[in-house]
């Protein structure tokens, strides 16, 4: 099949190497790269936030994980396998992702911050310029044609027996059906590494999401999760809320200067739309809503894209 894929970012690069892995004949129309996208904005740790913990997402969280274990193998792909901590703030958290992480154990009494809970374990991480600048070749290598170009409507891509959507955010903008997708604007920090590999993420932090994501030089510290905001400037006072916030979590970032700063638009949806779409006179998959899960489902969800369409 001669297949378009319309989006740039993680998921619209993995969804075109899959495809071209399986033999048909892939072009990426994208307006912007993935650096330049939100996929260029995240902390990229492998977990599944920001999205429900179906059975479906968590299959394609466990997938993922494997391919990045793998691929953690050669550190030229920028991937990192890193021990950490997730620590929550319930009473009854959510631990139905544990099934995907081979390695992991729940904190004993005294090991968590005063009024948390957390869990142990070891997961890949993507240094995002890295990852993505070899995710972009590895795609280019498999014939992939990758053209910069805004797409107004999906009747405008010519020369393809079938469509895929993962333009992330601005998805329902070209399949017009779909008013549940809404921007989660998150910014982050990227603090000089003080020399720490142990990464700690803490979503119910009463002051505010905190999290400190170690890559190689720097540190990635966050975070907001703003429903609904699509600004994408960076907003100091964010900023400082943030370091404050980080700085009481991990002490060792206390004087860390700020390297380089960002804000993404993650694209919001009650759940993942995964799905063949009808009424465009060709077969059409929608592949966006991964939330605050972009990396952690990419793999996992790009074969279902394929097998989706060799189906269709
Ligand atoms: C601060 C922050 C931290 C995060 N941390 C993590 C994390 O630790 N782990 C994790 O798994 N995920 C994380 N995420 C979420 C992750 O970044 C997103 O889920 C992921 O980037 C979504 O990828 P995408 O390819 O769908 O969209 P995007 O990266 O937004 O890419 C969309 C692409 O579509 C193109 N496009 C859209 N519409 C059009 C159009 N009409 N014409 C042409 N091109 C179009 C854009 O140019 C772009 O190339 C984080 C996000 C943020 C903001």
């Amino acid at each position: 099949m001669r297949v378009t894929v319309v989006g740039a970012g993680v998921v619209g690069l993995t969804v075109a190497h899959e495809l071209a892995a399986a033999g048909h004949a892939v072009r990426v129309l994208a307006d912007a790269d993935a650096q330049a996208s939100t996929s260029g904005a995240a902390a990229a740790l492998w977990f599944p936030h920001g999205v429900p913990h179906t059975p479906q997402v968590l299959a394609s969280a466990a997938a993922t994980y494997r391919r990045l274990v793998d691929l953690a193998r050669d550190p030229a792909t920028g991937v990192r396998v890193r021990a950490g901590t997730v620590l929550s703030r319930r009473p009854d958290p959510d631990r139905s992702w544990t099934s995907a992480v081979p390695e992991h154990r729940v904190l004993g009494p005294g090991e968590a911050p005063a009024g948390a809970s957390g869990v142990r374990c070891t997961v890949p991480l993507a240094v995002t310029g890295t990852y993505l600048a070899w995710l972009q070749e590895q795609v280019r290598r498999r014939g992939v044609a990758l053209e910069r170009r805004a797409v107004g409507s999906l009747a405008e891509v010519e020369g393809a027996d079938a469509v895929v959507v993962a333009g992330g955010v601005r998805s329902p903008a070209l399949l017009g059906d779909d008013r549940t997708t809404v921007p989660v604007r998150g910014q982050v920090a990227r603090l000089a590494n003080p020399g720490l590999t142990e990464w700690v993420t803490d979503d119910d932090n009463p002051d505010g999401l905190t999290y400190v994501v170690p890559r190689d030089g720097d540190v990635v510290c966050g975070g907001t999760g703003d429903v609904g905001a699509w600004d994408r400037s960076v907003d100091p006072a964010v900023e400082d809320a943030v370091l404050r916030r980080v700085r009481a979590l991990v002490p060792a970032l206390a004087d860390r200067p700020v390297l380089s700063r960002a804000v993404g638009l993650r694209p919001g949806r009650p759940d993942v739309r995964l799905e063949p779409v009808e009424g465009h006179g060709r077969p059409v998959v929608a592949c966006y809503g991964h939330g605050g899960a972009g990396f952690t489902l990419s793999w996992g969800d790009a074969g279902r894209v394929v097998r989706l369409l060799e189906g269709a």
